[in-house]
């Protein structure tokens, strides 16, 4: 895999700036609060344009402005997790699921549930509604979600906030797994130096302009 993110984008008070690239499987975006890191993986998703760059992963160029290249959301084969989860409420885990599924691409084959289902350890969720789940579990589901889609890669982003260094540790070591046993790309969105080094000796560092 590998990753080529040039771009510069202004939104409110922040510019951002980046000119990255790498081929290694997995890489780490760090930054303090408010420098832009949300925001450039809305700009790789393509949630938001950029002003000017060029965003290329895996040999695919998802945006290049000199080209006037800009691939549709959902052509870009991006699995996001948002800081928020953001589960459907009125859908049980199940039906949450089913509805990553439903995003995956014609010609993709679907990705193994079952396994999936076990690294992430929410077998005993299927049926309960989001409301009656805890912070990890939240976040357990929203990545299998995103999984579900067959993306061509997984957008992190904090995945592991505001949750107990107990359950953090667990949940990490699942995205280690998934990482490595089902091989999906990551970029993984931390304020945590000891997380990130978990998964990646390579750092994507934004500092504010
Ligand atoms: N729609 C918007 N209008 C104005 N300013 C915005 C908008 N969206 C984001 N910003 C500002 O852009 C900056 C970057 O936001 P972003 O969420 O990308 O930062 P971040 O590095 O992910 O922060 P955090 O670590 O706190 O999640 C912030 O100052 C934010 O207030």
């Amino acid at each position: 895999m590998s990753f080529e993110i040039v771009l510069n984008h202004t939104v409110g008070d922040c510019r951002l700036s980046v000119d990255f690239a790498s081929q290694v499987p997995r890489i780490a975006v760090t930054g303090p609060s408010g420098v832009g890191k949300t925001t450039l993986l809305n700009c790789i998703a393509g949630l938001i344009t950029p002003e000017t760059g060029k965003i290329v992963i895996g040999g695919r160029v998802l945006f290049d402005s000199t080209e006037r290249i800009s691939i549709r959301v959902e052509q870009r084969g991006a699995g996001y997790v948002f800081q928020d989860a953001r589960l459907f409420n009125h859908l049980r885990v199940a039906a949450n699921l089913a509805y990553g599924e439903r995003l995956r691409q014609a010609g993709h084959s679907g990705v193994d549930r079952e396994r999936i289902i076990e690294t992430l350890g929410i077998g005993s969720l299927l049926d309960r509604w989001p409301a009656s789940l805890s912070g990890g579990e939240i976040r357990r589901v929203a990545i299998a979600r995103a999984v579900f889609a067959h993306p061509r890669f997984l957008l992190l982003d904090e995945p592991l906030s505001s949750l107990d260094q107990e359950r953090a540790a667990e949940i990490l070591t699942m995205i280690e797994h998934l990482g490595t046993a089902i091989g999906i790309p990551m970029i993984y969105v931390s304020h945590q130096p000891e997380e990130t080094a978990r998964l990646t000796d390579t750092i994507l560092q934004l500092a504010p302009r």
